[in-house]
Order: C-alpha cells, then structure tokens, then sequence
C-alpha cells in the first residue's frame, strides 16, 4: 500500500500516548513511554528497534495480553472501541475475532498432542460455532490460504511433523481464521533461516492483499522492514524516536539511532565476510522513570548538553510531513550535505 492510499483508508487501530511499566522487586522498569501511532485499513506497519526497546510490551498491550502487574495508561482504540481499561471479558471477545497475534516461536504455541487440522477446527467451534465436520472443511481451506501444499493430506498432522517453517503458516491460519482486522506479529520469522523468512513474508502480504487484514509487524531486523512494510516505527528505550514510510526512512534516516540500525544492518551487494557491520555501542537502559531527556544520548555521536537537558519531541522532519523524528541533531540529508 501506498503511503497516499494508507492515510485515505480508514484507520483501525489508533494508539494515543500510551505508557507502560512494570512493578518489580528491584523497582519500577519504565517500558513503554508515550507511544501513539496509527493502523490503516490493509497497512502493514514495522516497529523496529534493538531488543528491549518495548516493542513487544506496545504489541501485547493492544489486546490486553500483559501481565496483571503492569500499569498501563493511555488510548487504545480498536475501531473506535476504547481496550485500556476495559473488562477482560470485553477483550476475550475481541481477541482473535477483531485482533490476532503471532508470536516467533510456534512449537510453544501449537498442542504437541493434537492435529492441525484439530487445532485451527477448535478455534472456529470455539468463536464461530461452526461443527466439526465444517471447521475442518474451513482448516483445509485456511491451511490452503497460508500455503501449505496437500493441505487435505497435512491437515491431518500433528506439529513435529512438520517443519518450523510450516508450523509458523499452521499458527497464522489460526490466528487469521476468524478474519480480524489487525494481526500483530511479533518476531514472526526470527527463529527460521532467510528462504523460509521471506516465503512468511509473502503469506502475511497475501493475507493483507486478500483479506485487507491491517498488519503490525514487530522485529529488530531491518530486512524483514524493509521487504514488507509501508511504514515504520523506530522504538528507544520505549519511545517512538522516529516514524516514517518505508522508503523515506532507509533513504534519510533523521534520528541518530536510526542511522546506527542502517548501518549495523546487512545491504544488499555487500559481503557479510567481506564488510564488517557497524555496531551501535553501549546498550538500552533499563528505566525506572522516564528522563527530560533524550534518552539515546548516552550512545549518540553527536549528543551535547541540551540532548541531556530535555526530551526532544517528535516532530516534522524536513523530509515531509509523514517523515517525524525525535532528534534535536538529525541526520542531514545528502542534498543538504552537499550544499555545504
Ligand atoms: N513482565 C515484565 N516485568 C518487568 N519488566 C518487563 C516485563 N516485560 C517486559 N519488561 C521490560 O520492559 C522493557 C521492554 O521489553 P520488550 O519485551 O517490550 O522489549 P522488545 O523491544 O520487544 O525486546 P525483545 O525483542 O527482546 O522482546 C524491557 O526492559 C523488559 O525487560
């Protein structure tokens, strides 16, 4: 989807300023400070940042899945209906029928014990009253959907018998078999090597293409960004520090941690033996408040006292109004360099 036709759509999911932390033994961990961002009909967004960044917090926070501990304030509308603070049975109804998840490990998921075909058809007695008999119709016809060769013949195995691979398509079967409207996917294809990756990737567009499921994919790894989303979000420390459509953001990356991501991620052409990847020194902290501060600015190059003096704000980049970035010393461009 183009960036023109996502902000035209409708948008499904619309995040406003949500926190999360978590009481601890050792203290309060801050994880997710202030986020907001905005889910199209059909789009897929990526929210990237190295680990421990909240994305996984924000992902998990939409449908209510964290744990009773955690504090959460803020706005989580899905299609207008308000889910922080609402009552759990509220959000057993919306879970899998009006948001999905998929998670990077599917032998966890799925029951060892039972069929495939069991496990997708349960899911469909459960929330689509459908008997027996129909929801193992509709499993073979999920299973098709995903891309499951023979699927009559598969939809009868049970998950060792199949390759981790065609255990993550089984698992997004599942999740899309009441047709929601957002899928989360967090990590979906970390755990498999490239080809397997990319074949996931081309399910989860097909599945945005087919059935206008809008998509929040949920990685540290660029790649997978850059080969399947319209738009990103880039996570520090549980901030949003920049937010852009694809392409505008691997051409001018504004913030300096987005910079540091390009640079430390592989380029096509470019020999992983050959070329050493740049690393970003130092690591996420761990907060227990959020600072008036940038909170990058401990790992940032060009960092200086009003980095460490006040939070900068998410804004406008010059690259154009979808373009925002929370950097008071972005990146400049290459035109800008050249005019030097
Ligand atoms: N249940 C919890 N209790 C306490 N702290 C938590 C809990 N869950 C997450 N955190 C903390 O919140 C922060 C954000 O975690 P989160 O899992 O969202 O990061 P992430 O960017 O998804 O990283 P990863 O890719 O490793 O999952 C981390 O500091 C993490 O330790």
């Amino acid at each position: 989807m183009t960036t023109a036709a996502a902000s035209t759509a409708a948008i499904v999911l619309e995040m406003r300023d949500l926190s999360v932390s978590f009481p601890t033994e050792t203290g309060t961990v801050s994880a997710v400070d202030g986020v907001s961002l905005d889910l199209a009909a059909g789009e897929i967004v990526g929210m990237v940042g190295e680990s421990g960044c909240g994305k996984s917090v924000t992902g998990m926070s939409i449908a209510g899945l964290l744990p009773g501990s955690a504090r959460v304030s803020g706005s989580v509308r899905l299609n207008g209906t308000e889910l922080v603070g609402a009552r759990e049975s509220a959000l057993r109804r919306v879970r899998g029928r009006e948001i999905a998840y998929i998670f990077q490990e599917p032998m966890t998921s799925l029951n060892p014990v039972l069929t495939v075909g069991r496990q997708i058809g349960e899911v469909l007695q459960i929330h689509e009253r459908m008997s027996r008999r129909a929801a193992r119709v509709r499993a073979i016809d999920l299973l098709t959907l995903v891309g499951i060769p023979s699927a009559a013949h598969r939809v009868d195995a049970y998950p060792h018998q199949l390759s981790g691979g065609m255990r993550q398509r089984v698992m997004i079967a599942m999740a899309v078999a009441c047709g929601p409207k957002v899928l989360v996917a967090d990590e979906p294809t970390t755990a498999l090597d490239v080809t397997v990756q990319a074949g996931i990737l081309q399910v989860l567009r097909d599945l945005r293409d087919r059935l206008g499921t809008s998509i929040l994919i949920i990685t540290h790894d660029l790649g997978v960004i850059a080969d399947i989303a319209d738009r990103v979000v880039v996570m520090y420390a549980g901030r949003v520090v920049e937010r852009a459509p694809i392409t505008d953001l691997f051409a001018h990356p504004y913030h300096r941690y987005t910079a540091g991501l390009l640079s430390a991620s592989p380029k096509p052409g470019r020999h992983a033996s050959t070329t050493r990847l740049a690393e970003i020194p130092g690591l996420v902290p761990v907060l227990s408040t959020q600072p008036d501060a940038c909170t990058f600015a401990d790992r940032c190059p060009a960092a200086d006292a009003r980095c460490r003096d006040s939070a900068p704000p998410l804004e406008v980049a010059r690259g154009g109004p979808d373009h925002l970035a929370a950097c008071w010393h972005p990146c400049a461009t290459q035109t800008q360099e050249a005019n030097r």
